[in-house]
């Protein structure tokens, strides 16, 4: 069945939010029953981790670092961003970078998604026309192809105006306005594209502090569900986002009916609390989550912050409690380390480290 089918069974399970408290229910839901041990990891690196970089990262980098993630068993890259040159020039080239995936599908042991960034109908028409140029290199829900790779747009909303108004030029109402359009034109034929819905700044705001509703953020998320977004990615994009704040935000997003099911999260590691706050979105019953390879990344409009959290870091964590990634630590740690040698920086995953210094001690 469609993603799109199921939409009206999804939406009827959204409860007006008008009057809803954020107080948490006292029992669980039958998804958070079910022992479901698998977590798919959102591998941000190529966009996010890159976005914020100074030096322009050559595109010959860019599409070495997707082919390498490719092969280590992660199912979805987010891979560039359909954007304004002059706000996000690092991200300039991602044209360059959808054709090459059509044209060239970077090897990997399953078929993969790939999730591009797009704010706006420019930037949306922007992919679309390479898409039109590759018609059928890529696999749609109503054409599905496991040889074929399948694509993913993105649009991000914020939890905060002052947020909105620096990484939009919008207010939240206007960038939500923005988002219905592109949202339905993904979706339509022949393109039927899956759609991601970020919010950004929904456990601190670099311009507002901790003050950030989590009522609001669930009255955004409603909207981009009811626009027909399929998942929705909470972003904590200060990383100031503590245990108990990340408790209360998805207690308040199960209050207004959002399902866990449609629900990533996106941590930052800037104050060091984003593998704490994986756990606890883990046991409340998520199974997405975001993640950059070395902890790369930053974004440009949230000053301070530091990068994602490590996929190498996750992928350790998930696998000490027993969840199942699919990744291969062993081959997300060399690419980490291969990276930041790239871009002339220290390895940033703890993990990372830890796993190719072992190794390294043992060929000794
Ligand atoms: C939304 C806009 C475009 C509004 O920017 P604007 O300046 O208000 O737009 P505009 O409509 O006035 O257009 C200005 C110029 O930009 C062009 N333009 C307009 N749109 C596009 C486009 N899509 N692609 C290419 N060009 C575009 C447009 O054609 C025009 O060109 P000109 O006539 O001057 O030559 C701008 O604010 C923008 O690009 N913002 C992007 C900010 C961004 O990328 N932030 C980082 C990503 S979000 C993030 O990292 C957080 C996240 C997702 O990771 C989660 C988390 O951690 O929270």
């Amino acid at each position: 069945m469609s993603r799109l089918a199921t939409l009206p069974r999804r939406l009827a399970l959204l409860r007006p939010l008008r009057g809803t408290t954020c107080t948490a229910r006292s029992y669980s839901t039958a998804s958070e029953q079910r022992l479901d041990n698998r977590v798919k990891i959102v591998e941000v690196g190529p966009r996010d981790g890159l976005q914020n970089e100074k030096n322009i990262v050559p595109l010959a980098t860019k599409i070495e670092l997707i082919e390498r993630l490719a092969k280590t068993g992660l199912q979805t890259i987010e891979a560039g961003s359909f954007v304004a040159p002059k706000w996000v020039p690092q991200m300039a080239n991602s044209s360059e970078i959808l054709s090459h995936i059509l044209t060239t599908p970077p090897p990997s042991p399953h078929p993969l998604t790939y999730s591009f960034l797009a704010p706006n109908m420019k930037g949306l028409s922007n992919a679309f026309s390479i898409l039109d140029a590759n018609p059928s290199s890529f696999s749609t829900e109503s054409n599905p192809s496991p040889s074929k790779p399948s694509l993913e747009m993105a649009v991000f909303a914020s939890a905060t105006e002052t947020f909105s108004q620096k990484n939009l030029n919008a207010s939240i109402a206007a960038s939500l306005e923005a988002f219905r359009a592109v949202i339905s034109a993904a979706k339509e034929t022949p393109y039927n594209l899956r759609v991601r819905g970020y919010i950004s700044v929904v456990l601190g705001c670099p311009f507002e502090g901790y003050d950030v509703s989590p009522h609001r953020v669930a009255e955004i998320a409603t909207e981009l569900l009811e626009m027909g977004v399929d998942e929705i990615a909470l972003g904590d994009t200060t990383g100031m986002g503590t245990a108990p704040r990340t408790k209360d935000l998805l207690n308040c997003l199960r209050s207004a009916g959002i399902r866990n099911e449609d629900v990533a999260m996106h941590f930052h590691d800037t104050y060091g609390q984003a593998l704490v706050n994986t756990a606890v979105a883990l046991e409340h019953g998520i199974r997405t989550f975001d993640a950059s390879v070395s902890g790369l990344g930053g974004c440009p409009y949230s000053p301070g912050a530091t990068g994602n959290v490590a996929t190498e870091d996750v992928v350790y964590f998930m696998e000490s409690l027993g969840m199942d990634t699919g990744v291969d630590l062993d081959g997300v740690a060399e690419v980490g380390e291969w990276i930041s040698k790239e871009l002339g920086r220290g390895n940033g995953s703890t993990v990372g480290r830890a796993v190719l210094g072992r190794r390294k001690r043992k060929q000794e």
